[in-house]
């Protein structure tokens, strides 16, 4: 396989669209990838639509999403395609740790610089320079992109969106880890990934790349009240102080009584599409 080749690994019937699963080779991460796409009708009439990349959380393949989301059927009701990557690089040669937040399935879509994860775990250049370009070259995509994710992919969403100023037209995020240099898992994932030194996380910290004055695309936010990680791990209050300071364009929701699972992601998802469709073109 060629690292431009895309192989369709199945396709099923959803919303009169179709949810496809693709395997490719990428450059980035130096192995093997499979991805998941929603393609709605339009596209499926080779109309180029416009785009939602979802960023899952830890643990999570390209199929939690697609499983448990049910986003396809509002996806298909505004004539959004959903491109759905998975959360690390795979393959038996790949570095792993026996832990669930860190390693395969926790990727944290940083570009790792410590040994010996730097040579696939380069999640942040595979999203957002080599699998936006490919799916953008080989669907019917017009180009028209916004970003959204959960925990860890919330936190993903926020800091790509960041980062990528004329890439995205808008971002969202259920429950995000929003400021991930200070609780327990970004403290683990960076120091693993990224070593010692504080200030190479800040350029993978949303909170500190908007106290940093980056600008941010219109953002909505939804975490619920009883997430078990709330007090320790996502640092929801921080991100909307800064919100706040920085006056970005955004809503921060607490939904009183949901938790950090798949039935509040499916709860809210179709505002999150409609928010981002409100700034999509096509
Ligand atoms: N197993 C862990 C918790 C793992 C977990 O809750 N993963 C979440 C994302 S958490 C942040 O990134 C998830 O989406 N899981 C997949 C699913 O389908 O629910 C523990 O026990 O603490």
């Amino acid at each position: 396989m060629s690292q431009s080749h895309l192989k369709l690994v199945s396709r099923v019937r959803c919303f009169d669209g179709e949810q496809r699963r693709y395997e490719h080779l990428s450059e980035a991460l130096n192995c093997t990838m499979q991805f998941s796409v929603f393609l709605p009708a339009q596209a499926l009439r080779d109309e180029p639509v416009a785009s939602v990349l979802w960023l899952s959380g830890l643990t999570c393949t390209d199929e939690n999403f697609s499983s448990k989301s049910g986003a396809q059927r509002t996806a298909a009701q505004l004539g959004l395609a959903l491109i759905i990557p998975d959360t690390s690089p795979r393959g038996d040669d790949v570095a792993d740790d026996d832990a669930y937040d860190f390693g395969k399935g926790a990727g944290f879509y940083v570009n790792a610089t410590q040994q010996p994860w730097a040579k696939h775990y380069q999640m942040y250049d595979y999203i957002c320079k080599e699998l936006i370009d490919l799916v953008c070259r080989s669907l019917p995509l017009n180009g028209q992109m916004s970003i959204s994710g959960h925990s860890m992919g919330g936190h993903g969403a926020l800091v790509m969106a960041l980062r990528e100023t004329d890439r995205f037209a808008s971002v969202s995020a259920f429950a995000p880890i929003a400021h991930p240099s200070e609780c327990p898992w970004g403290n683990k994932a960076f120091t693993g990934y990224l070593g010692d030194n504080r200030e190479h996380w800040h350029a993978y910290d949303a909170v500190e790349l908007i106290r940093s004055g980056q600008n941010c695309p219109p953002l909505l936010v939804d975490q619920g009240s009883d997430d078990n990680f709330l007090a320790e791990q996502l640092n929801f209050s921080t991100l909307r102080e800064v919100a706040d300071e920085f006056k970005l364009v955004a809503e921060l929701r607490m939904q009183q009584g949901y938790d950090h699972s798949y039935y509040f992601i499916a709860s809210f998802i179709e505002d999150h599409l409609k928010f981002h469709k409100s700034y999509l073109k096509g």
